[in-house]
């Protein structure tokens, strides 16, 4: 134990392992991590230390310790990636960086992820939509897989106009799955380990990308996404000014744009998964989404398509979407490492600890929401005060996806409930032991046109 840390209440557990066990076995039943938190808290306090993923970290939370976490004066904490993830990423990824280079990094992705700047992928996601859901009715769907595949072609069109079918698309996919679940394995980069196959998988995909990167800057090929914006505004090499600090080599260019890729593809999945799993448990909730979309339909000229506007106008739907991510909690703890010695609720943080903010106690604080195990979407009918919810995050790592992931869940969710019926197989709760929680079981449903 690092010395300083043993005023720090709490227990180390066994040796080398310490409460690893007992963390990893409430991480995959029905309430998460809420159990080993809400012990401990009773126990210690809102600040305790413990010994878990072959780490001394300090757990915290509430809306006080969310505030100095998440917007702290800037430089105090910076992400803490495990080794896995800083390898597979890259040095360069945003995930990484801090200060001013994390802020440029950020002002480069918002404008495209901006609600105007994704308006030109709305038909893509629509269309994709519709094909997606046709091909459920008549036999068993996994939805965690379904949401998977949907929300990876979203992503590989909008980031490099990737075709939804064909070869591309599914190496693009088959390299995607082993850079993630590359994250949560051992650190061991020897062939045979998840690690391994994770860092080839990498290797190939920025092979990939270093070839659609040439023909575009060949001028073989030319597309209105992601990577032409990067390309061309703010790429070293195209700019012919290598020394101009605010452009991108090569390699950052690459790292951001599977950092966007990772940290977008199993969140919206899980997000997609969760809400359609909560809407098959709560009928009177599915009852009032339908109504919106129904309306929104009856409202339109016959023969019409979804549109833009209407999209961007489903109020019940976001406080579906909010209220799916505070009982669902998919990010269940953010992960800091002290930059400097700071002070909290009278303890000592020292430079270098791991300190990780409990969000699933914060979600089901019933302070901030009574009968906090009630999925109730209602909760979000007035604005919530500060640090209560924090599905997204807060501060300058706020999620910048935020839009992107609304977009796509409205939408999908349209098609969904306006045209379909379904029923669940299972009733299981537990949960997939990875980084981001999803149901074990992939929610398996069978579908029916209404
Ligand atoms: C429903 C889906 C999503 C959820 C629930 C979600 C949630 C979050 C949360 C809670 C954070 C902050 C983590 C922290 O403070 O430690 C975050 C950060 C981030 N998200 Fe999302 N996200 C979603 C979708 C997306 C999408 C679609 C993208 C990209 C296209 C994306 C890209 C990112 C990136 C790059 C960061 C890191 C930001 C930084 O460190 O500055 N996310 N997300």
């Amino acid at each position: 134990t690092p010395k300083a840390m043993e005023v720090i209440p709490g227990s180390l557990g066994w040796p080398v392992v310490g409460e690893s066990f007992s963390f990893l076995s409430e991480f995959s039943s029905s309430s998460g991590i809420y159990n080993f938190m809400h012990r401990r808290q009773e126990r210690y306090g809102k600040v305790f230390k413990t010994l878990v993923l072959g780490r001394f970290t300090v757990f915290m939370t509430g809306r006080d310790a969310a505030k100095i976490l998440l917007t702290g004066k800037d430089g105090m904490v910076s992400l803490n990636l495990f080794y896995t993830g800083k390898q597979v990423l890259g040095p360069t990824s945003l995930l990484q960086a801090t200060g001013e280079v994390h802020k440029r990094l950020r002002r480069l992705i918002a404008e495209p992820l901006s609600i105007d700047g994704l308006k030109k992928y709305f038909q893509f996601i629509n269309t994709l939509a519709i094909e997606t859901l046709e091909q459920w009715p008549g036999r068993t769907v996994f939805i965690l897989e379904e949401a998977s595949t949907f929300t990876l072609k979203v992503i590989g069109h909008m980031i490099m106009s990737l075709e939804p079918t064909g070869e591309e698309q599914e190496k693009f996919r088959a390299n995607f799955k082993l850079i993630s679940s590359s994250f949560a394995s051992l650190p061991f980069k020897i062939p045979g380990t998840a690690f391994h196959r994770g860092i080839k998988a990498r290797d190939r995909m920025y092979a990939m990308l270093d070839s659609i990167i040439s023909r575009r800057r060949n001028g073989d090929e030319f597309q209105q996404d992601f990577l032409e914006s990067l390309i061309m505004k703010h790429s070293k090499l195209t700019s012919g000014k290598e020394d101009n600090e605010d452009k991108l080599t090569d390699a950052q260019l690459k790292d951001n744009i599977l950092t966007l890729l990772v940290a977008g593809h199993d969140t919206t999945t899980a997000a997609l998964t969760w809400l359609i799993k909560f809407l098959g448990e709560n009928p009177a909730v599915l009852e009032q989404l339908r109504d919106e979309h129904l309306q929104i339909q009856a409202n339109r000229r016959s023969g019409t398509n979804l549109t833009w506007n209407e999209v961007n106008n489903m109020p019940y739907t976001a406080k579906v979407i909010s209220e799916t991510l505070r009982r669902a909690t998919i990010l269940p703890w953010f992960s800091r490492k002290a930059a400097q010695d700071f002070e909290i609720d009278g303890y000592k943080i020292k430079k270098g600890w791991s300190v990780n903010l409990d969000v699933v106690s914060i979600h089901h604080d019933p302070e901030s929401f009574p009968d906090p195990e009630k999925f109730d979407p209602s909760r979000f009918d007035a604005p919530l005060k500060p640090f209560r919810f924090l599905g997204f995050g807060s501060g300058p790592r706020m999620c910048p996806g935020i839009n992107l992931a609304k977009l796509e869940i409205s939408i999908f969710i349209h098609h969904l409930v306006c045209t379909y019926k379904w029923r669940a197989l299972e009733k299981d709760d537990s949960v997939q032991p990875t980084l981001v929680r999803m149901p074990r079981n992939k929610y398996p449903i069978v579908v029916e046109k209404l």
